[in-house]
């Protein structure tokens, strides 16, 4: 792992983080001979239409930490708007998450590029039908490579105009993208009250201050789409009333 990387982003970033579809297949490709459950991705994916196109209901992603409220709040959102809820990593490959997380940055991290491309599919189709509501996307797998593979404090992330922060052209956006966001002490108390096994990650996440503001900066860079930033620490049923009114006035609803 890179010690600084004030000059820029480091090369291993860029080998990190796959800039579009191509190299996320390359990748998962190059490994297929060793981790068969990479090859079973790739066929996922292939058979995926190149270009996915929205369709005309609004696609609204909820991006965070762990323990933000993702999951309490898409529920309701879904239930009130009757949207279809969608999840990254999709249900089509997430039974071989625990292998790829066990894996190195570039190849756990194009498990993850590659689940976006894949649900940006499932976005395209239930977006014709019905509102969508999504739980993580490509703002996720950005951020995360990104503060894994960076060092020490957020004057070590790459400048705001890099493009690590952009979008791929080759994905399917979203019409709007709330970032959820509590205080770290906040988040401590609903992790515990969920009582949940914490992934090695999530240990991380809570014995790293560092680590966690490097992900909420790296989500606070992005652009085209940015993130609309939601405190997430009002009661669940406030948390759910300002997601409401955001999403109205954002989108034709
Ligand atoms: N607004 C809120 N106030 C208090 N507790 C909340 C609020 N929203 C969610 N919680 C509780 O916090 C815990 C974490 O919430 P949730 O599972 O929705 O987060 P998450 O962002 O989906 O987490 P992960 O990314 O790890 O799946 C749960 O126990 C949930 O009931
Ligand atoms: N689109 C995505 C979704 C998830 N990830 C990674 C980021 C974290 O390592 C982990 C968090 O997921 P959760 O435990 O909340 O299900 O998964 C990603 O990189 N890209």
């Amino acid at each position: 792992m890179l010690r600084s990387c004030t000059a820029g982003p480091p090369g291993s970033l860029r080998l990190a983080l796959p800039a579009a579809a191509p190299a996320v297949r390359r990748r998962l490709r190059e490994c297929a001979a060793r981790i068969p459950e990479a090859g079973a991705v790739l066929d996922i994916l292939e058979k995926c239409p190149e270009r996915q196109k929205k369709g005309e209901f609004p696609v609204v992603v909820f991006e965070g930490l762990d323990a933000t409220g993702k999951t309490t709040v898409t529920q309701s959102v879904k239930d009130a708007l009757g949207a279809v809820l969608l999840r990254s990593p999709p249900a089509c490959i997430s039974q071989w998450r625990t292998i790829f997380d066990e894996e190195p940055t570039p190849i756990r991290r194009a498990f993850y590029a590659a689940g976006n491309y894949i649900l940006a599919s499932e976005i395209a189709k239930a977006s014709t039908q019905a509102p969508v509501i999504v739980d993580r996307y490509w703002h996720s797998t950005a951020a995360y490579t990104i503060a894994t593979e960076t060092d020490g404090n957020i004057q070590n992330l790459p400048p705001d105009d890099d493009a690590v922060y952009k979008w791929p052209e080759d994905l399917l956006k979203p019409d709007l993208v709330l970032l959820l966001t509590v205080s770290p002490e906040e988040r401590t108390r609903r992790l515990e009250g969920r009582g949940l096994e914490r992934t090695k990650e999530e240990a991380e996440l809570e014995a790293n201050s560092l680590f966690r503001r490097r992900i909420e900066e790296s989500y606070r860079r992005m652009v085209n789409p940015a993130c609309q930033e939601v405190d997430a620490s009002p009661s669940k049923e406030e948390v759910f009333k300002t997601v409401l009114q955001l999403i109205k006035n954002h989108c034709a609803l």
